[in-house]
């Protein structure tokens, strides 16, 4: 796969540094429940911001015997260590307000301790801190390279925030938990150099100076303290530290740290002896330490912790990423010169590539020369009678990262003999310009005058395996071969399955289209099981699982099969009697789910595609207004549905039933035929938040989505996507 040089430097930052931050994240999750285990200490005295210096010190003064100094901390703790009248020095918490102890100085717990030695240093003295900081400056250009990858991705910084579509677990939420953390993992990072580059002494050093003039220092007029404006003006919100006079000598002052300097007071006459202004590097280094800590603030500290466990999110779902990536290789036996069929791929993450190394693979084990590349490699192909384009789309509409070459490409190369092309479009209806590349590569291949159009161009959505099978099927027959993809259920794995029992079922050879429905009982009962589930059916040990969408009608499993003549899947359900039992498993079809909320439902199905809404009509008690229309071949097709639809409409579970029969006598009659007709009321559906399902043949789906792309644009003045995107169309075809 083509790489950007963005996606690779983020990608070997990554790897080169993914041990150590793993390290520190796991580090710095633990340390971010320090700041908050203190701020809840119960040591931060109402009305803290109230309280003046004068009204502390007094305090102070009336209850010990000296006073060395007073600190203030990040959690607005105030601390004081003194001498007490039988000589001994202590530190602990006061209440300001009374000068009286509140509390012992919370000790750092060993945990704490070990947590923040390993985060610094890795135990591992200068040498774990050179690289826990070089860490932390590759994090920050991690952070950088993903903040470029996402602008990209979303075509533009203005839309940095805008909606993403959800395809695939990981790279959603890298991308959407990325945006929500970047600027915590930003200032975490770049605080995370500046305190390596302070404990290297690898900073400009300024330092604080005084100039104090000792000449003038007079113990007159002697003030009170309430009476020395500096002590009586000042909160102790604005103080880090006082330290006392050393003496009674009027040589010796007061030392005010405040929050942006450092004040010297005459102990007598409360008069200002020097001031000075902190560094900058001083209080950026204050500043890093709370930012990178989140002392003082739990809300901080939390918002730090959750940061961390992003990143460990990230490395997780980066690598899942990459992994798949990696596996779309691209593997030929045939030079490109010496192939019959040469399939070329346009794919940004992978997946496109797994499909055409489907046919590619096939095509091989036929003993056809395929040869295989990507978009943007695109050449002069001597022996090609069949160019097969397999692409997704990106962007808005564009062609994804290694394609993005090929129209000039192709522009610059003139064909030199006849050859037939196909092109197949990936993509998602959640975005308004549906496979628009592949339309787009279609129309710059007719371009060339040796190029014949075997086939229209075949768009699938999310990734369909059972479309591109269609396709497989319609351009194989078209090519004179017979290919057969393998056991390539996505959804196929090895998980426990559970026993049913045959409760009720038709036979095949009694009906006009060989199709049957059957329900199924388990003793472990449903109550996890919803309509629009699927039930997965392995019929022999070795064999592929084939997955039916199901109802839930009165309890049972209920599924609708059209007996294939060779379908091994089919005749053994058609074959199964009453009371029989079989293994199979459910599976969460979470994406075709009817929520109890939706006021307003449109039911699309040709076929046997009408089982998962017979469940939902059945199980229709609250009122839902729902309306089904269904495509069959003829009258008699409907027979075995007919008695739960006839319960459902005397129940008024159903609210409106519209068929459509392409084999009755008269003319032929299709479901998108039906929504042209009721176009409004359809777009009223919409309109009212209402869902539209779609569950039956891909064939059915993709002339029923051109129809309903066009209500939308009539009379909703919005493409079909964004009702998608809102979750207001769910579809189910194979
Ligand atoms: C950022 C982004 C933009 C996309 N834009 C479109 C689009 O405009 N039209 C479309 O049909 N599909 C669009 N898709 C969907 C992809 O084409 C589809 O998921 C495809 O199967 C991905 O194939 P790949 O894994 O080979 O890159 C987009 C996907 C992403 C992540």
């Amino acid at each position: 796969m083509t790489i950007s040089i963005w996606r690779y430097s983020h990608l070997a930052l990554a790897v080169s540094s993914f041990v150590f931050i793993i390290l520190a994240s796991l580090t710095g999750i633990i340390l971010a429940f320090e700041p908050i285990s203190n701020q809840v200490q119960p040591y931060r005295v109402d009305d803290f911001n109230e309280v003046s210096l004068a009204e502390t010190i007094q305090n102070l003064k009336a209850n010990y015997i000296e006073i060395l100094n007073v600190d203030v901390d990040a959690n607005d703790f105030v601390s004081t260590s003194v001498i007490t009248e039988d000589g001994d020095a202590e530190t602990f918490y006061i209440d300001p307000r009374t000068g009286e102890k509140i509390g012992d100085i919370i000790e750092k717990s060993p945990l704490f301790q070990w947590t923040t030695n390993f985060h610094r240093s890795l135990f591992l003295k200068t040498t774990g801190r050179i690289f826990i900081g070089i860490t932390s400056f590759l994090l920050f250009l991690i952070a950088v390279s993903g903040t470029v990858l996402i602008v990209k991705r979303q075509r533009s910084f203005k839309r940095f925030f805008s909606k993403i579509v959800n395809e695939n677990f990981a790279q959603y939420y890298h991308v959407v938990l990325g945006r929500l953390s970047l600027i915590p993992i930003i200032i975490l990072t770049l605080t995370g150099v500046y305190l390596s580059l302070y404990r290297f002494d690898l900073l400009p050093k300024e330092n604080l100076t005084h100039n104090v003039n000792y000449d003038e220092i007079s113990e007159t007029p002697k003030r009170a303290l309430k009476d020395q404006s500096i002590f009586s003006d000042t909160k102790l919100s604005e103080v880090r530290s006082i330290e006392f006079p050393f003496s009674e000598d009027v040589e010796d002052y007061y030392t005010l740290q405040l929050q942006n300097r450092e004040v010297l007071v005459n102990q007598y006459t409360g008069d200002i002896l020097s001031e000075s202004k902190y560094p900058f590097i001083a209080i950026a280094s204050r500043l890093s330490v709370n930012l990178h800590t989140g002392q003082g603030s739990i809300l901080w500290a939390l918002v730090l912790a959750i940061a961390c466990l992003n990143i460990l999110f990230f490395v997780y779902s980066g690598f899942v990423m990459t992994l798949k990536r990696r596996k779309a290789k691209l593997k030929n036996k045939f030079k490109k010169d010496a192939a019959k069929f040469v399939i070329l791929i346009g794919s940004e993450n992978g997946s496109t590539v797994h499909y055409a190394n489907m046919l590619h693979k096939q095509l091989l084990k036929l003993g056809e020369s395929s040869f295989i590349a990507e978009l943007n490699a695109f050449s002069t192909y001597k022996s090609c009678e069949h160019l097969v384009v397999i692409t997704a789309t990106y962007g808005q509409g564009e062609a994804p990262e290694n394609a993005n070459k090929f129209e000039a490409k192709f522009k610059s190369i003139q064909s030199d003999h006849a050859y037939s092309f196909s092109v197949v479009g990936f993509g998602s209806l959640a975005y308004p310009d549906f496979c628009k590349y592949a339309f787009d590569v279609d129309t710059l291949l007719q371009t060339d005058i040796n190029a014949v159009q075997l086939l229209k161009p075949f768009t699938i959505h999310n990734k369909s395996f059972e479309a591109y099978t269609q396709w497989i099927n319609l351009w194989s027959k078209k090519v004179g071969l017979q290919i057969k993809l393998e056991g390539e259920s996505l959804l196929e794995n090895k998980k426990r399955k559970r026993s049913f029992t045959v409760s009720h079922k038709t036979i095949a050879n009694q009906n006009p289209d060989d199709t049957f429905t059957i329900a199924l009982k388990s003793k472990l009962g449903l109550t996890r099981f919803k309509s629009g589930d699927l039930l997965a059916i392995q019929p022999e040990p070795n064999s592929v699982e084939r997955l039916y969408s199901v109802g839930k009608v009165n309890d049972t499993v209920f599924l609708s099969v059209k007996r294939q003549e060779l379908g091994l899947c089919s005749n053994y359900l058609n074959d199964l009697n009453t009371n029989d039992v079989i293994k199979a498993r459910l599976v969460k079809n979470k994406e075709f789910r009817l929520s109890k909320h939706t006021k307003h439902v449109l039911m699309i199905a040709n076929g046997t595609g009408i089982a998962p809404f017979l469940g939902m009509i059945n199980n229709n008690t609250s009122g839902q207004n729902v309306q089904l229309y269904w495509g069959g071949r003829q009258e008699s097709s409907f027979e075995i549905y007919k008695p739960i639809i006839e319960e459902g409409l005397k129940l008024k579970r159903l609210q409106k039933l519209e068929i459509g029969y392409s084999q009755q006598a008269g003319k032929k009659v299709y479901v998108q035929h039906l929504l042209e007709r009721d176009a409004e009321q359809v777009a009223q559906v919409l309109k009212q938040k209402g869902v539209i399902l779609i569950c039956g043949s891909i064939a059915m789906q993709k002339d029923v989505l051109v129809v309903l792309e066009a209500i939308c644009k009539r009379y909703l003045e919005e493409p079909l996507s964004v009702y998608k995107n809102r979750g207001q169309l769910k579809l189910d075809c194979y």
